[in-house]
């Protein structure tokens, strides 16, 4: 992989840059050009459906894998010429999970901190201190096998941070967690995030990269489909509209009849009525809703989620992807 240092140049520092990361597997190419880049002290998600090769560009930009082709600089280190470097400012957790299940919570946090040189005393503080942090004193004692999925995450995190490390790779921090677990581990990463930390974050689930993520690529048959904000790439599909129901007919009719290019549910005495979702769209309805005195019985917002995005750029035809509908 050649190495450069043109991304030096760059402005605002990115933690993790790459450019035209290429991966085959046999005859399979699984990454075939990637572009990244990933401003120090914010979270970024890649998403991705199964074996769209979210962990095979993790396992580059750690250094577990090499590419065949391209560049990639993480923490300022080349992945190439500078893996060691690379290691030293980077935590990874996810898949591939570092938690020996014979020993106790706290004997692991004791080896990861041995294996980074801590003395033992030191090594003693950050590990009370991590399990404290991490709700895990009360099971520290206990063989990490017996603890539940999501404690082994956070017990996985926990040993990441022992080297504090300035970027970390979460790869699918939360698959097969329960919602609470879930929930848990997001106010984790918002945590670590506040702290100044960069997150690489992988994900199936697109209500995370919603909650968590500065930005989101989507993954698809070996390229970056697409690479923005949530807000972004929502508005690259179309479908959002405002519905208005009514329970008294006449209102229904009143309205049905004053406003133009809407969908009409005579049945449900329901409307739709296209819209951005936008501040601006909505109060001009609610004005014109008011000024003509038509009251509505129910108003409720759909903008494209980042389901319809998911779905729209990967092609998934096979999902369910229903219209979901946010009351505000
Ligand atoms: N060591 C390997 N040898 C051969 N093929 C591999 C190897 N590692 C990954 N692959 C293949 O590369 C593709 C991408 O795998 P990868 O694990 O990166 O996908 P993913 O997006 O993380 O998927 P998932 O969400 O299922 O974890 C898959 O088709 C996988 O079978």
């Amino acid at each position: 992989m050649p190495t450069s240092r043109q991304d030096d140049v760059r402005t605002p520092p990115a933690a993790v840059s790459a450019l035209g990361l290429r991966k085959s597997y046999g005859d399979k190419t699984v990454l075939d050009g990637i572009d990244l880049r990933i401003p120090a002290g914010s979270v970024f998600a890649l998403l991705g459906p199964n074996g769209a090769g979210k962990t095979t560009v993790v396992k580059i930009l750690s250094t577990l894998v090499t590419a065949d082709g391209g560049q990639a600089q993480v923490a300022g280190h080349d992945v190439t010429a500078s893996p060691h470097g690379v290691r030293a400012a980077i935590g990874v957790t996810g898949q591939f999970s570092a938690v020996d299940g014979l020993i106790t919570g706290e004997e692991n946090m004791l080896l990861m901190a041995d294996l980074h040189h801590l003395s033992k005393r030191e090594g003693r503080r950050v590990t009370a201190e991590l399990l404290e942090r991490f709700d895990l004193v009360e099971a520290s004692k206990k063989p990490a096998s017996t603890y539940s999925g999501g404690m082994k995450r956070r017990l996985d995190i926990a040993m990441t941070l022992v080297g504090d490390p300035r970027i970390i790779f979460l790869d699918e921090p939360t698959t097969g967690l329960d919602p609470r677990s879930r929930h848990n581990m997001w106010q984790i990463i918002r945590e670590l995030v506040s702290d100044g930390v960069t997150v690489f974050l992988t994900t199936q689930y697109l209500e995370e990269a919603d909650q968590l993520a500065d930005r989101i690529a989507v993954l698809n048959d070996g390229k970056i489909a697409a690479e923005g904000t949530a807000e972004e790439l929502k508005r690259l599909v179309p479908g959002g509209h405002v519905r208005l129901r009514f329970s008294d007919p006449t209102a229904y009719r009143s309205a049905a009849l004053a406003l133009r290019e809407v969908h009409r549910d005579d049945e449900a005495l329901s409307l739709q009525i296209p819209s951005d979702g936008s501040q601006r769209e909505l109060r001009s309805l609610l004005d014109w809703l008011d000024s003509t005195g038509i009251e509505a019985d129910e108003l409720t917002v759909h903008t494209p989620d980042l389901d319809d995005v998911f779905f729209a750029l990967t092609g998934g035809g096979d999902m369910n992807n229903q219209p979901k509908e946010a009351v505000r």
